[in-house]
């Protein structure tokens, strides 16, 4: 490998802090596949400031007005209270990104009106949500008044440390609800901010572990997939129920909110303010797309693993459609002496914990996973992303069958690993007959984004593309 890149492509990494602790209750959980992480902001401001190029490229895409990071204000003009200002600048954010910047005067006015926020992947909507629970808590009142939740524990664990870190100056006590996290036999929450997953909420809801009498602020992170009837919609309808009727501000934010979701997300949140995306500005410029025409089933493994050294300039996720696909070729790989992290929802919550913070930490650098961790997860250092499996509509459904059809939405998230915050990132389809090929080329269709092909026989040329692409 050329060095040219490296400055990029490996910055130094800081092992996070310990996210919120946890024991634990057990009760039914209720994700999908999942990932997560723990970012320790600080991390992330040395990336920035690490690399001459990276901090250049910021810069840039933060003053032109048509990028998703530009903004025209400060973050003083947002009407932030100076404590919040000093965590932020403490995590090293300097300017608003664009959904920042338009949703946060609406998101912090009075009185509370409800939000369906859209901005396209990595373009910090955490801040937007986070921010807004930590301005509504009255700390000087030990009440639960802000609920957070998010389809994955991954993704609620690293939601957690966003709202610990840019919550340092105030003195705001958390909680999480997320499966095997709660000492045994607590029997009162109190804690002003509590996030987890549906499946654990409903469970310390309904068992009045938390009160909701003071609660003013509930959001849903990953909302089309929260509301969805084939995702997690029931549960998340059973939160509702359990908190007040009136008076809590409902909050939706994704990347993408698919038409059959819209009118739901409506009812969900009434007379909420909207930012939406067009459908040709779903996917993120920083990212390159291309695909590999593979022969066979076999033949993806072998080319996967010929992209080892590729894989491992900085990190990488390998997405596959099913559990065991994950297992069978992490554990072929791991045999073949290749150093490949595993991680899918059947595994236990301290094993999933364990694994997305060995990969977060940068101690693993190739992550082979299910649509567990396609949403959300946020880490600078993953620059490719694999579709060993394309997306599909029915996660469970039989990928061999005539009328499998791709999961656009699950594609744009699964890509928006990578490219975090005007980084380049590269995502690579796995083809391999004319079913799949006639997939990607729905996708492509949809999102307006030509996907370029690589020769699998030809690892000099294809590492020399993906360079570029990266530069
Ligand atoms: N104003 C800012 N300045 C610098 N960095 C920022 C700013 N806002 C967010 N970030 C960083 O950008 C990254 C992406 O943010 P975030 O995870 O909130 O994206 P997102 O929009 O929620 O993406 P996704 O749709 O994938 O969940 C994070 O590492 C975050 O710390």
């Amino acid at each position: 490998m050329e060095k040219d890149a490296d400055g990029f492509y490996t910055p130094r990494l800081e092992a996070s802090a310990p996210l919120a602790q946890a024991e634990s209750k057990g009760t039914k959980e209720e994700e999908e596949e999942q990932p997560e992480p723990i970012p320790s902001s600080s991390s992330r401001t040395d990336l920035i400031a690490s690399t001459f190029e990276v901090t250049v490229t910021l810069a840039d895409q933060q003053t032109d007005p048509n990028s998703p990071l530009f903004s025209a204000k400060t973050f003083e003009e947002l009407g932030l209270h100076q404590d919040l200002l000093k965590g932020l600048y403490d995590l090293g954010f300097s300017k608003p990104s664009k959904i920042q910047e338009r949703a946060l005067p609406l998101l912090l006015a009075n009185p509370p009106q409800n939000m369906i926020g859209q901005s396209q992947s990595g373009t910090g909507k955490t801040a937007a949500f986070v921010l807004t629970m930590l301005s509504r808590v009255d700390f000087s009142k030990n009440k639960t008044q802000a609920l957070c939740l998010a389809p994955s524990r991954e993704l609620a664990r690293q939601i957690m440390s966003v709202v610990v870190a840019m919550g340092k100056f105030t003195p705001v006590q958390t909680e999480y609800a997320i499966k095997d996290n709660l000492p045994k036999g607590t029997s009162r929450i109190t804690a002003h901010i509590v996030v987890g997953t549906p499946g654990t909420m409903t469970d310390l809801l309904r068992r009045k572990v938390i009160d909701t009498s003071e609660v003013k602020v509930f959001v849903l992170d990953e909302a089309d997939n929260m509301l969805d009837q084939d995702g997690l919609g029931d549960q998340t309808l059973r939160v509702k129920n359990l908190i007040p009727r009136t008076g809590v501000q409902i909050i939706l934010f994704s990347a993408t909110f698919p038409d059959h979701v819209r009118n739901f997300a409506s009812k969900f949140a009434p007379s909420a303010n909207k930012i939406e995306l067009q459908r040709e500005e779903l996917s993120v410029e920083g990212i390159r797309q291309f695909y590999m025409d593979c022969r066979n089933e076999d033949h993806k493994y072998d080319i996967l693993v010929s992209l080892y050294q590729l894989l491992t300039i900085g990190q990488s996720i390998i997405f596959c459609q099913h559990r065991h696909t994950a297992d069978r070729i992490s554990q072929r790989m791991s045999a073949e002496g290749h150093k490949v992290a595993s991680l899918h929802g059947a595994k236990d919550a301290g094993e999933r914990d364990a694994i997305i913070d060995n990969f977060r930490e940068g101690r693993d650098k190739v992550l082979i996973t299910t649509n567990v961790i396609a949403r959300g997860i946020d880490i600078m250092q993953v620059n490719m992303v694999v579709n060993y499996d394309l997306p599909l509509m029915n996660e469970r459904g039989n990928q061999h069958s005539h009328d499998a059809r791709p999961d656009v939405e699950t594609y744009i998230h699964r890509i928006g690993r990578t490219g975090r915050f005007g980084r380049k990132g590269i995502s690579i389809n796995f083809v391999h007959d004319r079913q799949t090929w006639s997939q990607m080329e729905e996708i492509e269709k949809t999102l307006g984004k030509k996907i370029i092909r690589i020769e699998t026989n030809d690892l000099e040329e294809m590492e020399k593309k993906m360079k570029k692409a990266l530069k």
